[in-house]
Parts: structure tokens; C-alpha cells; sequence
């Protein structure tokens, strides 16, 4: 694994889909940097964005379109709405989307590439994985909360060089790895542990510093830890407590984007997340009791809020 050092390509048209807190952060920062042509797609137009950084608050100007049949082709797409919210993202995309666009899918959840294909068009679809902590405070105001040592990985091949060279200029931390599949399935331990334990309990990152939490988190960590390894990824002897450790590195006042949305009394991002470690976990016979129960609870909460704003 190395740290990104890229060197910065020419002005490119970078169109970011989905302005919460993860498309938040990285607009204002993109913008910020100042080497691109950015626009926002969003669903309620706004002319400027708020970053609250730990470096500092940032203000910057933001172009935006809320009518996808306004878009034209460009160089870059950054997806950053939820995983289940793709499909409704098709007409950007279709719009967006020429021969020569990567789409690179800032998401939480593993198989990127097969989940936003479809949509792309002739594009080429460019992974992640995201570790920065993005929480979406107002329509044009966000906070970004960093962990551990990066913020964004990416392949070490030619798209995933790409996408860290169009990064380089701006204060977010690059990973470029030949491991990203593997640290996909590192991610969504995390994904699997703090994001229902902060949703379920309506409580901040805080929660899981408690004994008792602490010991549930390690056991849906077991399971999942066995389901990844069934799955392929390369997964060490003591994933469990290291996956645990790494959410330490998370702020106690941080939320997850599962808590978020149950604040906001929105549907959950579920079925990427534990929906993906059962799915998974039934493909190669191997039991997941505790994700199981996950997922009944959320899904129940889900559906609620989804029918309710329906
Ligand atoms: N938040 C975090 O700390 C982290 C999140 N992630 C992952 O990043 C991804 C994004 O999460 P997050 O930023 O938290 O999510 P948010 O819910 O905060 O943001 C998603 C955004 O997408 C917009 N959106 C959804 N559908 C469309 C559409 N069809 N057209 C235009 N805009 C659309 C929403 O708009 P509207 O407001 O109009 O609904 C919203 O602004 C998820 O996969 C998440 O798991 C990964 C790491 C950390
Ligand atoms: C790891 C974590 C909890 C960081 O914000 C995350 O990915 C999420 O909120 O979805």
C-alpha cells in the first residue's frame, strides 16, 4: 500500500450526484482546491456549501443543476447518494455518462462496480472506499470528522490512479492500494457494527465505548469476519478486535450515516450493509444469527419511515 502522491491532471468537469455528508465534503472540497469545473446534481438547487473541517470552516460557491435533463457529459461523476439510492440516480447518469466519464462511487458496501454498471452507461465505474465521517447539518452545510490515517482509498490501477490525481489538490487523504476488494470487506465490518448500534440505539459513536456494547459489536464482528473470509477477502486471524479498534479512531460525538438518517426519520441503507453480510453469509453456508437480528430490526425501522413518508 502506498500514499497517494498523483500528479494533478488538467481542469476536468467533475459532476458530484448526492450533496449529503459524504458528497458534501468532498464538493467543498474539490472546489475549494480550485483546479476543477464542478457541479453539484442535487434535488433543491443552492449557490453555496459550508465545510466545518477540523482545519477550519470553509465557505465556497457552488454551481448546481436539479434538472438531470439539463446535464451534459463529463470527465468525472462522484456518487455519493446512498447504495439504495442508485437506481434513482439513473437519470443523472444517463445524462452525465459519455465513452470517456469514470464514475467513481463514493458508498459504503462491497461490488461497486456490479451495483452501479448497470447504470453507467459506456462509463467506467471506479470503487472506493470511504473512511472520513461526513455529517450533512443543513441543505448546504456539512462536517467532516476524520479517522485513522486516510480518508478515501482506491485501486492501485490506472482508473484508481486517476481518481487520486484528481484528488491530489485537495486536504483529503488518499490511499491507493492493491487491496481494495479486501479493505471493502474491512470497511463493512465497520459498516456492520456501528451503523446499527447507533441507529438501533439512537445514540452517537460514544455507545460502543460501553463493555457490554463492546462485546456485541465483537461478536457480530466474528460472524461477519467469517462470512468475509467464505467471500474471499483476506481477512486476518484477529480481525474481530482490530475492526473494533478501528472504530475507535472515530470521534465518540461521530454518528454513522445509518444514525443520521434515523434522525432524519429516513429508510436505511441496510441491505448493502448487514443485508450483504446475510446475503453473503447464506451463499456460503455460514451462520449469522446476530446480523439476522440486525436486520429484521432494521429493516422493521426502515420500512416505517419509508411508508411514512411516502
Ligand atoms: N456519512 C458518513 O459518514 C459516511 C457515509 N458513507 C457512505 O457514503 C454514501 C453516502 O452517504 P451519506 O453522504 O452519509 O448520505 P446522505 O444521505 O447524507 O446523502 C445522500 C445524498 O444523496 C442525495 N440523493 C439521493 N438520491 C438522489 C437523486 N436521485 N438525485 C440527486 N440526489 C440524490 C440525497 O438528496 P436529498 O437530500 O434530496 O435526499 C442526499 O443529499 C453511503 O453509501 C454511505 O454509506 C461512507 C463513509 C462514511
Ligand atoms: C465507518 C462509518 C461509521 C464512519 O462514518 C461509516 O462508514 C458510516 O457512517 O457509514
Amino acid at each position: 500500500m502506498c500514499v497517494s502522491q498523483q500528479p494533478r491532471p488538467s481542469a476536468q468537469r467533475i459532476a458530484i450526484v448526492g450533496l449529503g455528508g459524504i458528497g458534501g465534503v468532498v464538493a467543498a472540497s474539490v472546489v475549494h482546491a480550485g483546479h476543477h469545473d464542478v457541479v453539484a446534481c442535487v434535488r433543491r438547487p443552492l449557490e453555496r456549501l459550508t465545510a466545518e473541517r477540523p482545519d477550519g470552516t470553509i465557505v465556497v460557491p457552488l454551481r448546481s443543476l436539479a434538472d438531470p435533463a439539463a446535464a451534459t457529459p463529463v470527465d468525472w461523476v462522484l456518487l455519493c447518494t446512498k447504495a439504495h439510492e442508485t437506481a434513482s440516480a439513473a437519470p443523472w447518469l444517463a445524462r452525465l455518462c459519455g465513452p470517456g466519464t469514470r464514475v467513481a462511487v463514493l458508498q459504503n458496501g462491497i461490488h461497486q462496480a456490479r451495483r452501479v454498471g448497470p447504470f453507467a452507461g459506456a462509463a467506467r465505474v471506479v470503487p472506493t472506499v470511504v473512511y472520513y465521517n461526513g455529517e450533512r447539518l443543513a441543505a448546504d452545510r456539512v462536517r467532516l470528522r476524520h479517522a485513522g490515517p486516510h480518508d478515501l482509498a482506491m485501486a492501485d490501477d490506472a482508473d484508481g490512479r486517476a481518481l487520486a490525481a484528481l484528488l491530489a489538490g485537495t486536504t483529503l487523504r488518499l490511499l491507493v492500494t492493491p487491496e481494495l476488494d479486501t479493505l471493502a470487506w474491512r470497511k463493512l465490518l465497520l459498516n456492520v457494527t456501528a451503523n446499527p448500534i447507533t441507529a438501533l440505539t439512537l445514540q452517537r459513536q460514544a455507545v460502543l465505548r460501553r463493555d457490554d456494547v463492546k462485546a456485541l459489536c465483537l461478536a457480530v464482528l466474528q460472524e461477519a469476519v467469517a462470512v468475509g473470509r467464505a467471500d474471499g477477502a483476506a481477512l486476518a486471524v484477529d480481525e474481530a478486535p482490530r475492526a473494533f479498534d478501528y472504530l475507535m479512531n472515530y470521534p465518540p460525538e461521530a454518528g454513522t450515516s445509518m444514525y443520521y438518517d434515523r434522525l432524519a426519520g429516513r429508510g436505511f441503507e441496510v441491505e448493502a450493509l448487514t443485508g450483504a453480510v446475510v446475503a453473503a453469509g447464506e451463499r456460503h453456508g455460514v451462520p449469522t444469527p446476530l446480523n439476522r437480528a440486525f436486520l429484521a430490526l432494521l429493516r422493521a425501522i426502515s420500512d416505517a419511515a419509508t411508508n411514512a413518508a411516502a
